[in-house]
């Protein structure tokens, strides 16, 4: 399937493509701002240099104050023979610089990440806008990267870099101390380079089994978080609490931390039994390493200002070492975390568009949907069944069918959310595979079933629809009157501007104190929204008014048909009697289309049309409504 192909590498990385990745993060902090990305380059080579320099001067000085006035023949002391004062002078000016150079370091990496993160969150959501269709959001795989990159967005950038630019730092300093430890003794030298190398090698691999432990465990996370989010969400709690499945929810979610708990606690053992002893032989090599050069010195062989350096570099070098390790270990996890975000950045279109896509003309002649099957997924069953259906321009088509029958689907099929398995849909004559998607769609106006609610303002829910027109007052009330939400609008303390919210709840003082609807009026809102779309050439309403009481919808209906005037329109509703003054009407069953027609060849034919309306006006009847036929029952 292709979603899987999209699972990446992001757990994963060879030595190119974490070269690529490093490549990658250097280039967003370039990106990010090129002045303060060189001078952190500058501040980080200085800062690495420094401790070696001071070493060295202090050996300097030592020595310097161990030979003045006395005649002793050996050892001779190194050095280019600067006066004790002068050398001072350096010592303290290089401590000066040390000093504020960690400042601006710190200034430095705060600014970067700042940088950074505009940079990388607004690439990661470019690119998830990117993806036209909704198949990819659906797959629990591409979820769950999705996930990992957008923790990755806010940390993983960030943490490559400083542990690329910690690195060099630590390596000049390394390098520095090297070079004067090599001056004093190369077997000390090379001893102590042994003794660190295990450790790198160790954390290493430890943060490759933590990385990969992160990827096994997200799907334990996933479903964590899920209950977490039903024990605190509105529209759950009802149900939880009147089902007391709270405590279900609880049970579930503790069982998944306990899990995840128990991958942690494996590994953070492992870690502990293998760092412990690499500890212990480091102290060693350090001890060992100043009792033998004690002994040479007492012997004559090195000078005092030798052991204060050898005392300085060899804890220098083991200190920048496990800095290093920390470095390179934090950059590992960093660089594979970065991996989740590179994927989605990088994922290629989900619905594919030849590169000469076409542009979309005005509906003329009709849609045309030939032979179309359709299944959500590879293995998953059928949902559209060859189904080949017509519809002029400027018709009413209304689709009826029970639940699960593929009504929604096959809305979804026209708006190109997704692309049929098999067969084709085609616009005026074109395969709607080879039109422009944000062209196609400009022309579409829907009310989705699943209609949102946004936490935004009045005007913004009715207006999201049609940007440039946000600011249209008069349009806005137009389509607000247009579907009946005029009346509630204008009641609300700030009319269109009123702040509204699926829950109540009050920000002090900065005017969004949210206004919570009913969801009819919710509903209603959805539907201006859809209005507020003029001039389309193919209007989908599926179950727009499921929330709305009998004539409410009704009178919805009355005056959408006259607004809809010229378009195509697509119904669905499970209120037959609404259905009826359609042009056409199909009957969906099980994917397939079973009957076709108007409503009086639909009844005289008795099949399952007649069957559902004829249940539907019973029911009417038996409440004693008084009605003149099936359909005026409905009606009111
Ligand atoms: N995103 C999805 N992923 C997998 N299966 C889906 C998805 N959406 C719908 N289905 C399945 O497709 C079938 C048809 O669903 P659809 O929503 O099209 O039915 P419908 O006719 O609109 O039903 P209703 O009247 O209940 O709204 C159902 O069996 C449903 O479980």
């Amino acid at each position: 399937m292709a979603v899987a192909q999209t699972a990446g590498s992001g757990g994963r990385a060879g030595l190119g493509e974490s070269v690529r990745r490093m490549g990658h993060a250097l280039a967003l902090a370039w990106r990010a701002g090129p002045f303060t990305a060189s001078l952190y380059l500058v501040t980080t080579v200085v800062l690495g240099l420094l401790p070696a320099g001071v070493a060295l001067l202090t050996k300097w000085l030592i020595d310097a104050l161990q030979f003045t006035g006395t005649a002793a023949p050996a050892p001779t002391p190194s050095g280019p023979g600067i006066s004790p004062m002068v050398l001072v002078v350096l010592i303290g000016l290089m401590g000066l610089v040390q000093a504020v150079g960690s400042y601006l370091s710190t200034y430095l990496t705060s600014r970067i990440k700042r940088g950074v993160t505009l940079v990388v969150q607004y690439r990661l959501y470019s690119a998830v806008n990117r993806l036209k269709g909704v198949r990819r959001f659906e797959d629990p795989a591409f979820r769950d990267r999705l996930r990992l990159a957008q923790q990755a967005a806010s940390t993983a950038p960030d943490a490559v870099i400083q542990a690329l630019f910690g690195a060099l730092q630590r390596l000049l300093t390394i390098t520095g101390f090297l070079g004067v430890l090599v001056a004093i003794s190369p077997v000390i030298t090379v001893i102590t380079i042994i003794a660190a190398l295990p450790a790198l090698f160790v954390h290493l691999s430890i943060s490759r089994q933590q990385a990969s432990m992160m990827w096994r465990m997200s799907p334990r996370t996933r479903r964590r978080l899920f209950y977490q989010t039903l024990m605190l969400d509105l529209a759950a709690i009802k149900e939880t609490r009147l089902f007391g499945a709270g405590g279900f929810l609880l049970g579930r979610m503790h069982d998944e931390t306990v899990s995840v708990n128990n991958a942690e606690e494996r590994l953070d053992r492992k870690v502990l039994l293998t760092q412990g002893p690499l500890s212990v032989l480091s102290a060693l090599v350090a001890s060992g390493g100043l009792v033998w050069m004690i002994a040479a010195t007492m012997r004559g062989e090195f000078t005092i200002g030798d052991v204060s350096a050898f005392i300085a570099a060899v804890a220098g070098v083991q200190g920048a070492m496990a800095m290093i390790v920390t470095d390179i270990t934090r950059g590992y996890q960093s660089l594979l975390m970065l991996g989740h975000y590179v994927d989605v950045v990088r994922v290629g279109p989900d619905l594919p568009v030849p590169a000469d896509a076409r542009p979309v003309a005005p509906l003329r002649g009709e849609i045309r949907l030939d032979d179309v099957w359709f299944r959500y997924t590879d293995d998953g069953p059928w949902v559209i069944r060859g189904l080949s259906l017509t519809i002029p321009a400027g018709s009413t088509l209304a689709v009826v069918g029970l639940n699960g029958a593929g009504k929604s689907t096959l809305v979804k099929l026209l708006c190109r959310m997704y692309d049929p398995t098999y067969g084709s849909i085609r616009w005026d004559g074109v395969d709607i595979r080879e039109l422009c998607v944000d062209g196609l769609r400009s022309r579409i106006s829907a009310v989705f079933q699943d209609y949102m609610s946004y936490d935004l303002s009045a005007r913004e829910n009715i207006g999201i629809s049609s940007l440039e027109h946000m600011d249209d007052s008069d349009r806005i009330d137009a389509a607000a009157r247009d579907a009946g939400a005029a009346d509630f609008a204008a009641a609300l303390p700030r009319g269109y501007d009123t702040m509204l919210s699926r829950m109540f709840h009050q920000d002090e003082g900065d005017g969004s104190d949210g206004v919570t609807l009913s969801g009819g009026q919710w509903q209603r809102l959805a539907i201006a929204r859809a209005l507020m779309r003029r001039g389309r050439d193919l209007l989908f309403l599926d179950e727009p008014m499921s929330g709305l009481d009998a004539a409410a919808e009704q009178d919805l209906h009355d005056r959408l048909r006259v607004l809809r005037a010229g378009a195509t329109t697509v119904l669905t509703s499970h209120r037959l009697g609404t259905l009826r003054y359609a042009d056409r009407i199909v009957v969906v069953q099980e994917g397939r289309i079973t009957e076709e027609g108007g409503h009086d060849a639909l009844m005289a034919a008795r099949g399952e049309y007649a069957r559902l309306f004829s249940l539907q006006a019973a029911d009417y009847a038996d409440a004693d409504t008084p009605v003149r036929d099936a359909s005026n029952a409905l009606a009111t």
